[in-house]
């Protein structure tokens, strides 16, 4: 007898980011710089309609394979929202947003703002991720540094995954208790608003 697969077990996770982890490797490398760069900029422009609604705007300094949301951010500025970025004081300190310019070296291996910098709330979150799926559950690299952030920016904060298409997954990712759902992803391929359940 074919017995459906169930959803997968929280042990999945960590398999799911591995194998994540390594097709956004792949991916990355694969890409000339030209298609990456065309690549990013529909991630802008899937995201322009977003920006105009919101007032403080977080996004990242971008890992090597990830996709830029700098593009959005610039536009963000250039529409005169107020930016963020996160900043950590340590390895095990809470991650904050911080605005200015990403001009120092965090203990995360990523440029970010001074910590003098002032701390900002933002109302627009773009979210780096793994990969993440159409319920909103989300896998990050594994440290919690958004869901604890994110704890008490809900439920004002719109919180957007940002991706290469493939990251958005069709199998279903094990939430845990303390996972902050995402209210929509956005990729080249443009913006899917999750359906609240
Ligand atoms: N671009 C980007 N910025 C981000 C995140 C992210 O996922 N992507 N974060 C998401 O929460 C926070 C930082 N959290 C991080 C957690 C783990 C690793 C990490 O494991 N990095 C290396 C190892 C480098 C090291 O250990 O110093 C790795 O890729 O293996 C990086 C960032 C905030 N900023
Ligand atoms: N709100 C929270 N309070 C306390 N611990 C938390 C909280 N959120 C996450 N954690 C801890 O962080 C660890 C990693 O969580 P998880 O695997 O969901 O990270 P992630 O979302 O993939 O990573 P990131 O947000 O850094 O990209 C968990 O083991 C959990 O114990």
């Amino acid at each position: 007898m074919v017995v459906p697969s169930p959803s997968p077990s929280p042990a999945d996770k960590v398999a799911l980011r591995a194998e994540l982890r390594a097709r956004r490797r792949e991916f990355a490398a694969s890409l000339a710089p030209d298609t990456r760069k065309a690549l990013e900029a529909e991630l802008t422009a899937a995201l322009e309609p977003l920006l105009f609604g919101a007032s403080v705007v977080a996004a990242y300094q971008p890992m090597k394979d990830e996709i830029s949301p700098l593009g959005a951010l610039a536009r963000a500025q250039a529409m005169g929202k107020d930016i963020a970025l996160p900043a950590f004081a340590a390895r095990d300190s809470r991650m904050t947003f911080r605005s200015g310019e990403a001009s120092e070296p965090g203990p995360w291996g990523l440029l970010q703002p001074p910590l003098t910098a002032p701390p900002r709330q933002p109302d627009l979150v773009l979210l780096p991720l793994v990969a993440c799926d159409r319920a909103g559950n989300r896998i990050g690299m594994g440290q919690g540094h958004y869901d604890r952030a994110l704890e008490g920016l809900r439920p004002t904060a719109r919180l957007v995954g940002i991706g290469w298409d493939f990251q958005l997954l069709e199998v279903a990712i094990p939430a845990d208790p303390w996972d902050q759902r995402l209210d929509a992803f956005a990729s080249p391929a443009g913006l899917k608003e999750i359906a609240r359940q």
